[in-house]
């Protein structure tokens, strides 16, 4: 058992010195409930060997053979045993004096009971294979406290060094409760203790307080904060600091929070401390009312690390809504950064949402653009699906005077949906094809007319691909054609392609599929003088080469990957066209083209 929880629970064996502090701070703690005015101080000592020195309430006779040579028994518990998470210690296990073994191969404490002034002081000797031995010292000058002493074991004197100790002591003990001092082998002190918690102290005015907050973030987290906000939850004794990160950071790399339990550092990369969505800060809290796993080096995941959890997230989230009011330009540097974690927290909060809708931005015809700001000029506003539905229309839909907003992102269709319940007045719809035909000019009849046979041709070379055709005038001119097309519609070209190449029950079930999804449209732009010149070439060969060509241009527009029907249908158009303009007969399109000089 020594072996198994001494060598196997910990992470490194760095932890011996954090659970002798424990110790002795809380001996210190039982010694102070005897007597408020006892002497409350901790020596570590390092050299050839290491003394941990407390002026604690100590043990007697009884109590070593109880607690300290009993594994699992703890002086700490109540007297039915139970773990009393809002009481004073931090020990509670009965386990955490094995840690020295990974250190040392024996273990020598030597106490004196202030509980019981009339006995005498005990010399313990614990070895690392479990047995110990006892001996009581006649005499009763040894002052009240524990001494432990340790010899490191060949191979561990890095451990018992004097620099490396200064700097674990204070990385585990920095915001413990009584002083903390520790010599080396020159005998001379330094604090390790540096208490009260940088947010507790008494500062000149709230700036001068801000700053030493500032510079806290820096030595600890290395960066300078956005902001600093304070954490209280006097229910479980929580108090400390989240220091917002000036950078986006990805939710993938995402470290975790300094918590301190009592004072004792549990973990620097406690990442269970808040909400998954708070990635934008980083934490520094010391609590009460929390408890460690049996390591003591995480917290344990119970129902109250979840209530604390809530509690905090409630903490960032009302900071947030408060800096609309009280900071904008700090809330616009704030969401420059990481509007991403705002969306994904405005998506379930209607009143975040509310209060901070005139602050995010979104990707729209007019630009990066809030939606207040957009809202104006498009009482209703289109939403498309996706990224590239986007791309495709948005050029089309800003000359036509649509206002699309980007809803491919995530969160982002979510939040436009959600605008009309704040701001009536407003509609939001799904961008379809029909929208966006809808509102390209149509033709002139006569042209219509005069482009029948045209258009009738056209017709037949998209219908193979599942696409109807339309003519209209637009902008840019540029643009021979644009296909519209949703994602429906590309599903279910998608399975009557399968059904085509699929034989017996396989094509039967893949035909029950067929849907009625709306077919995707070839929109030609009769503004556009390619497809004019187009529109009368005589042979209708080099014409539907010339349709195919156009077809695949657009297909190339939509900017989405394209099937391997997709591939051929192209490859097909460009050889097509290539083959007229270079072959040598009278109606070649080269010879044509080179007739009238073109
Ligand atoms: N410096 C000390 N002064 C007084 N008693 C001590 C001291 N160190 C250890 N003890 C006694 O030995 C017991 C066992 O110590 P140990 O560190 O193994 O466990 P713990 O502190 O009770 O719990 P945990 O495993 O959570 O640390 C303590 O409960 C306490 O009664």
């Amino acid at each position: 058992m020594v072996d198994l929880l001494s060598h196997h629970l910990y992470s490194s064996p760095r932890v011996f010195i954090r659970e002798l502090m424990q110790n002795a701070v809380d001996a210190l703690t039982a010694r102070r409930r005897l007597d408020p005015a006892a002497p409350a101080t901790v020596t570590i000592r390092t050299g050839a060997q290491l003394t941990v020195t407390d002026t604690g309430v100590g043990l007697t006779e009884d109590e070593v053979h109880r607690f300290l040579a009993t594994i699992g028994r703890s002086s700490k518990r109540d007297e039915a045993g139970l773990i009393q998470t809002r009481s004073d210690f931090v020990g509670q296990f009965g386990i955490g004096l094995l840690a020295c073994f990974v250190v040392a191969d024996e273990i020598t404490v030597l106490t004196r009971s202030a509980r019981d002034p009339h006995s005498p002081a005990v010399r313990w000797h614990g070895y690392a294979d479990g047995r110990y031995a006892i001996r009581t010292l006649p005499g009763l000058e040894i002052p009240f406290g524990t001494t432990v002493t340790l010899v490191p074991r060949a191979g561990s004197e890095e451990w018992f060094e004097q620099a490396r100790l200064t700097e674990l002591a204070r990385h585990y003990g920095s915001l413990l409760r009584y002083e903390v001092s520790l010599a080396g082998p020159d005998g001379t002190p330094v604090r390790i203790t540096d208490t009260p918690p940088v947010w507790d102290r008494p500062y000149g005015s709230p700036i001068a307080r801000r700053q030493a907050l500032v510079e806290h973030c820096e030595r600890q987290f290395g960066f300078r904060p956005l902001d600093v906000i304070d954490l209280d939850l006097p229910l479980v004794g929580l108090r400390g600091t989240a220091s917002v990160l000036p950078t986006s950071v990805p939710a993938s790399r995402r470290s975790g929070h300094r918590v301190h339990l009592k004072g004792m550092l549990v973990s620097d990369q406690a990442s269970e401390l808040l909400p998954d969505w708070a990635f934008f800060v980083r934490c520094v809290v010391d609590a009460d009312g929390l408890r460690p796993t049996a390591s003591r080096e995480a917290l344990y995941d119970d129902e109250t690390l979840a209530a604390v959890r809530d509690a905090l997230g409630e903490t960032l989230r009302s900071w947030l809504a408060g800096l609309a009011a009280s900071d904008p330009a700090l809330l616009g540097r704030f969401l420059a950064a990481h509007h991403l974690a705002v969306k994904a927290l405005a998506a379930y909060d209607d009143e975040l949402l509310r209060a901070l809708l005139p602050w995010l931005p979104f990707e729209t015809t007019d630009g990066s653009v809030t939606l207040d700001e957009f809202s104006r000029s498009h009482p209703t506003i289109l939403v498309t699906q996706s990224v590239e539905e986007f791309r495709q229309v948005s050029s089309i839909a800003a000359a036509a005077g649509l206002g699309v907003v980007n809803g491919g992102y995530t969160y982002d269709r979510d939040l436009i949906r959600r605008l009309p319940q704040l701001r009536p007045g407003v509609s939001v719809l799904d961008l379809d094809p029909d929208t966006v035909t809808a509102h390209l000019d149509s033709v002139d009849p006569a042209v219509e007319l005069a482009a029948a046979r045209f258009l009738e041709l056209a017709r037949k070379v998209v219908d193979r691909y599942g696409c109807d055709t339309a003519l209209r005038s637009f902008h840019p001119v540029t643009v021979p054609a644009l296909l519209i097309d949703h994602r429906e519609a590309r599903h279910e070209r998608g399975r009557a392609e399968q059904e085509a190449a699929a034989d017996g029950l396989w094509a039967d079930i893949l035909g029950a599929l067929r849907s009625s999804a709306p077919r995707a449209q070839l929109v030609l732009n009769h503004q556009c003088p390619l497809v004019r010149r187009i529109a009368v070439i005589e042979d209708p060969d080099l014409a539907a080469s010339a349709l195919e060509g156009i077809y695949g241009q657009a297909l190339l527009l939509t900017r989405r990957p394209l099937r391997p029907a997709e591939h051929a249908q192209l490859n097909r158009a460009f050889l097509g066209l290539l083959e007229y303009a270079t072959h040598d007969g009278p109606a070649g399109a080269g010879a044509a083209a080179r007739e009238d000089g073109r």
